[in-house]
């Protein structure tokens, strides 16, 4: 993969390159990576803003596929100099069983993984998650912590589970030798949680707003910090760490880097509000409406009544023992590992990020476009 100022040479796999994140991965290697001659983006479902990116420069190739599936998975990989896998199943609300998240989440990990060292695939990146260390189940407060920050991992959530167990995988095959005899280098990303232009949560909690007149009740204490980042910083610091693998990889391989940037430290309901107000939603409350042992009590109806209409019909709403455990529970990140291992610095400041994400929300009223769930990152 050595630099190059000739023609374009190299060719990226992007797993999950039809997601959230995914779609931001995709469009922001087709921006920043001058030496892409193919981007391969595979996905369980294609979205068909695809196609308006492959009248560029670079060959843009949707491969419709299964992570589950390792001859899929190899066929993909195979002749790629990169894979960012970014697939999963994101589900803590009890959508897909247990043993589907760990399919997906942890099979799936061990598909791309043997495909690179099958195909002589060199450089592995994966995408993460801050819920690989926590918040735990005992609720123990992560404040301002770094990747070397003591914290006791306790996982019992079966996306957590899944996505230690899947992180730990990559780590462990670092330096593993690909066909061909050279080294594996990976590297894994947690990004804490991510907001920006097409996300799901942010999209119901405006919906929800809407639904109430305008309001949302609070429901955490506005003490509690959660951290957060925007998708943008969050695919640039993939673009990075994909670029600077090879360089780089005595230092690199084998490591972990949060994700960050200067979205600033809040509950997670007022920094929902940062964009949320802005479109019309007021937050109701300086402090939580209900009481925080009765909050338990109804994430507990919800997981009962889950169960019990299982059979029947999927019930899945957004407040459950876990998710309500997750926003009452410190988590916040402050560290500078990226910048001093690959020279990370946030691609959106703040007020980048902020001004994007709401003009989505803004646009969500006048009903899904064409596109993408994000434009193009041109900046003006
Ligand atoms: N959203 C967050 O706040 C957040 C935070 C930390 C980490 N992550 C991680 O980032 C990644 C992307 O998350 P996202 O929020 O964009 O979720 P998403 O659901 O929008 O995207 C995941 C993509 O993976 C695809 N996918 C799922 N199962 C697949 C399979 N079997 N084969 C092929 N493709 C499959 C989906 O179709 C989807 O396009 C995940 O690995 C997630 O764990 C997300
Ligand atoms: C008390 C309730 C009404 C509020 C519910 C909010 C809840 C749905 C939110 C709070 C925290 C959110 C998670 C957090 O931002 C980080 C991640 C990590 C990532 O890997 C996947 C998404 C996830 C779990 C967010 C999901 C939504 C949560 C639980």
């Amino acid at each position: 993969m050595a630099q190059s100022t000739q023609a374009p040479t190299l060719v990226y796999l992007v797993t999950g390159g039809c997601g959230f994140l995914g779609e931001h991965i995709v469009r922001m290697l087709l921006e920043q990576e001058p030496r892409l001659r193919e981007l391969r983006v595979f996905d369980l479902h294609l979205g068909s803003w695809l196609e308006e990116l492959k009248t560029g420069p670079v060959q843009v190739t949707a491969i419709q596929g299964d992570v589950t599936e390792a001859h899929e998975v190899a066929a993909a990989v195979a002749g790629s100099h990169v894979v960012i896998h970014t697939a999963g199943l994101v589900d803590v609300f009890g959508k897909a069983s247990p043993k589907t998240i760990h399919k997906v989440n942890v099979q799936g990990t061990q598909n791309v993984i043997e495909a690179c060292i099958r195909t002589g695939t060199q450089f592995l990146v994966y995408t993460s998650s801050m819920e690989v260390v926590g918040p735990n189940v005992k609720g123990h407060p992560f404040y301002r912590g770094n990747e070397d920050t003591p914290y006791e991992a306790v996982h019992q959530h079966p996306y957590p589970c899944s996505k230690a167990l899947a992180e730990q995988l990559v780590l462990e095959a670092n330096g593993r030798k690909v066909n061909g005899g050279l080294p594996l280098v990976t590297c894994a990303l947690r990004p804490t949680g991510i907001y920006g232009e097409g996300h799901q949560i942010m999209r119901d909690f405006y919906n929800q707003g809407l639904r109430f007149g305008g309001r949302l009740f609070r429901a955490v204490p506005a003490s509690v910090e959660h951290g957060r980042v925007y998708v943008g910083n969050v695919a640039w610091m993939h673009v990075l760490v994909a670029r600077e693998l090879e360089q780089r990889a005595p230092l690199m391989g084998g490591q972990v880097y949060f994700c960050y940037d200067k979205s600033p430290y809040k509950s997670y309901e007022d920094f929902n509000m940062e964009f949320l107000g802005p479109c019309g939603l007021r937050l109701i409350g300086t402090h939580p409406l209900l009481p925080y042992w009765l909050l338990v009590l109804l994430a507990t109806l919800n997981a009962l009544l889950q169960w019990l209409l299982r059979p029947l019909v999927l019930y899945t709403p957004l407040l459950n023992p876990y998710t309500l455990a997750m926003a009452n529970t410190t988590f916040t990140v402050s560290t500078n590992k990226a910048q001093r291992h690959f020279g990370y610095k946030p691609i959106f400041s703040w007020e980048e990020s902020k001004a994007r994400t709401i003009h989505w929300v803004q646009a969500l009223d006048q009903g899904p476009g064409t596109g993408g769930h994000c434009g193009p990152y041109s900046r003006s």
